[in-house]
């Protein structure tokens, strides 16, 4: 009469069942049947509930989306036909296309939108990561690498690296919200003086440091502890980790004891040099991450009529005419279908995709440099040779250490971003080429304090590799479910070894230090004309001398702190391809290049800068020789900052769009 088949798997709902069938021995048929079913149909509304709640109930920026889940009439409708995905909604024309959602294109089309009536359409090729709150929590920004919502680049093989021809993994955010949404939330302006430089030394006329900080202003709202000529009042919330934690004062003092280290109350308020906490994009609970969707452009989706968003679409092009000087009339857009469309536009396109790729991009609609498009089969429309080339990235070198039994971590460390401490500092290197040029470049080394530690050193934490792994195969391919299934799995197992606090995760903490200004420059390039091939990318790290030479003063400095007497007892072991203290200059030098990797700080591939043969797009992002198209995102930087590189892509974004209003603005 009654399959337990259909019974909600699980031994609980089962015994349920079975008493409740007993129970219920003297009552009809029917009334067996329907008590029988209840622990079922409870199954499914626990069911029902946790797939609502891990998509609308734990993102903080959705408050829109729990809005919808609570009043999903008119109004979402409304929304639903704007937001995401819904190709039947899309116009054929717009004012403004913007492509890519990450931190520079959700800065840039959040600007635009405002400035009604005109109509904005923002494309992403990546989905909504946010709704499956896969996205929250930057301490696990790990578990999202080689995930669907990754691109999953891979360097070319790195010359100058150890083994030679390693090469690296390069994130990159694939989603609403772009590299935003994976990142580790860190908010660095960079130093007033590369803004400064970036006007005087490169001719970047409007980007000084007085012309950028109104907009770091506008766009944040730190807690009341920060400077007052910080932002109070923008969307993207600022905060220390609350509460403090005792480890990162151990930090901070071990930096004043052992490496020259002064404190600093907030290195966003003109000067980085010095120690401090770490401010991050959470609203201080060390919680929700602020990503760019969620917090530029979901707010406005409804206010702004005619402000589209679509995700799962990818740009394939952008379209040129060339009667009148070369112009870009519209894009070709990839819709999730398959399917291929124009859609025009009757002001700019602007290209937020990243210095990866809108490069790229710029290729495949035949500009860059016609010797490499003829390479490819690719007509070319604009022969302009620095696209691509000056690829710039902060290399970063950790140095892990176990802590001994009785020093674990607190649990907090377990809901907080890995990072919680920061010291800017300038190396031997850095102050000699300064006196060489005569002029302040900032502070060239910023040593974080990490509680992530290296993946490899313990087995139990290998699961979050595996997770990764499958999640790739699964993106792969997606249709198979078991291997979809056993990543998620294997997934949540991480997570919640992780929260557990026991397991290897709060054994270890970590220093890292990051080259903030490289002079070591790589190149992207095309693989191949189709627009669906990754691009070649070569950072080309540690090809310059004085990289290498800053890296190695860069690594006897962290023993140095490690070794101060308020971090000294954290330490049980170093990791066993530490070189001694009084290792060679050669031995740490192989050091260096056996373990630096990515910070994920790719930039100036687009650089901006007068029209000479260096510089792809003029100041005001504008790509030489073309008319209606920009740039918007890290790839503009002629030279990268020192420091993450978010806040100032973010702040790229807003500033292209106020000359993008301005400009327009007597039309709008
Ligand atoms: C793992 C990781 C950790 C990081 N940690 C920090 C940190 O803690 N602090 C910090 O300051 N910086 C950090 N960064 C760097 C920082 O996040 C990036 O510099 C910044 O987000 C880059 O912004 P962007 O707008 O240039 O590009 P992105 O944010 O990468 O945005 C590009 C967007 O364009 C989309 N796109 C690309 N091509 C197409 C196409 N053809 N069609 C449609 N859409 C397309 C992409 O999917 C993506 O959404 C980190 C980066 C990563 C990857």
């Amino acid at each position: 009469m009654f399959s337990l088949t259909v019974l909600p798997r699980g031994t609980l709902s089962t015994a349920l069942c079975l008493l409740l069938l007993r129970l219920s021995r003297r009552r009809s048929r029917l009334q067996r049947g329907l008590w029988a079913l209840l622990p079922f149909l409870a199954g499914r509304c626990f069911l029902a509930w946790r797939r609502w709640y891990s998509a609308y109930g734990r993102h903080p920026g959705t408050a829109q989306q729990r809005a919808l889940c609570f009043n999903p009439s008119v109004q979402a409708a409304d929304f639903e036909e704007r937001f995401i995905g819904k190709a039947s909604s899309l116009k054929p024309r717009y004012d403004f296309i913007v492509i890519g959602s990450g931190s520079s294109g959700c800065a840039v089309a959040a600007r635009l939108a405002r400035a009604a009536p005109a109509s904005v359409l923002l494309v992403e090729a990546g989905g909504e990561a946010q709704r499956s709150g896969k996205t929250q929590q930057a301490r696990q920004a790990f578990s999202c690498w080689q995930s669907e919502i990754d691109w999953g680049f891979r360097s070319t093989p790195q010359q100058n690296l150890l083994p030679k021809g390693r090469v690296l993994d390069l994130e990159r955010g694939k989603t609403l919200g772009g590299s935003s949404a994976i990142n580790y939330n860190l908010w660095v302006h960079g130093a007033p003086q590369d803004f400064d430089r970036w006007e005087t030394q490169y001719g970047c006329t409007g980007w000084s440091y007085k012309d950028v900080l109104p907009h770091f202003q506008c766009l944040e709202r730190v807690s009341p502890d920060y400077s007052e000529a910080r932002g109070k009042e923008g969307p993207i919330a600022v905060a220390k980790l609350f509460p403090a934690l005792e480890e990162v004062e151990d930090f901070m003092k071990a930096c004043e004891e052992n490496a020259d280290a002064q404190r600093v109350a907030d290195y966003n308020a003109g000067s980085l040099a010095g120690v401090s906490p770490v401010q991050l994009c959470t609203d201080g609970t060390g919680g929700g991450r602020q990503d760019c969707f969620s917090t530029l452009v979901e707010p406005l989706l409804r206010s702004c009529p005619n402000f589209h968003v679509i995700s799962e679409t990818f740009c394939r092009r952008v379209l040129l005419e060339g009667s009148d000087g070369l112009k870009a009339t519209g894009v070709e857009l990839e819709l999730r279908s398959g399917k291929i469309l124009q859609v025009q536009c009757d002001k700019e396109v602007i290209l937020s995709a990243g210095a990866l790729l809108s490069p790229q991009l710029l290729m495949l609609s035949g500009i860059g440099d016609a010797k490499h498009l003829k390479e490819h089969g690719i007509p070319c429309v604009l022969d302009l040779p620095a696209l691509g080339r000056n690829l710039s990235d902060h290399p970063i070198l950790p140095v892990l250490v176990e802590m001994p039994d009785g020093r674990k971590l607190p649990s907090r460390f377990q809901n907080s971003c890995g990072t919680h401490g920061v010291y800017f500092w300038q190396s031997k290197i850095g102050q000699s080429r300064e006196e060489r040029l005569g002029k302040s470049m900032g502070s060239d080394l910023e040593t974080i304090f990490n509680s992530r530690i290296e993946l490899s050193l313990y087995p139990k934490v290998m699961v979050h590799e595996l997770a990764a792994l499958l999640s790739k195969l699964t993106a792969d391919y997606r249709s198979w479910l078991p291997l979809r299934f056993l990543s998620d799995l294997a997934l949540q197992w991480g997570r919640w070894k992780e929260r557990s606090g026991d397991g290897a995760f709060s054994k270890a903490l970590e220093l890292m230090t990051i080259l903030n200004h490289p002079q070591s420059r790589g190149a992207v390039k095309l693989r191949s004309a189709d627009p669906h091939a990754a691009p070649a990318v070569d950072p080309n790290y540690l090809s310059e001398k004085e990289d290498v030479d800053a890296m190695v003063e860069a690594f006897r400095r962290m023993l140095r702190i490690f070794s101060a007497p308020s971090l000294a007892p954290y330490v049980y072991a170093f990791h066993p391809a530490t070189p001694a203290v009084d290792a060679t200059e050669a031995e740490i030098s192989d050091y260096v290049r056996s373990s630096i990797r990515t910070t994920w700080h790719y930039s100036c591939t687009t650089r901006m800068g007068p029209a000479t043969k260096e510089n792809v797009c003029d100041p005001q992002g504008r790509v030489h020789g073309v008319k209606n198209l920009r740039v918007a995102d890290a790839g503009l930087m002629p030279e990268v900052v020192s420091g993450n590189t978010h806040a100032a892509c973010v702040m790229i974004g807003d500033r292209i769009g106020s000359f993008i209003v301005s400009e327009h603005a007597p039309k709008l």
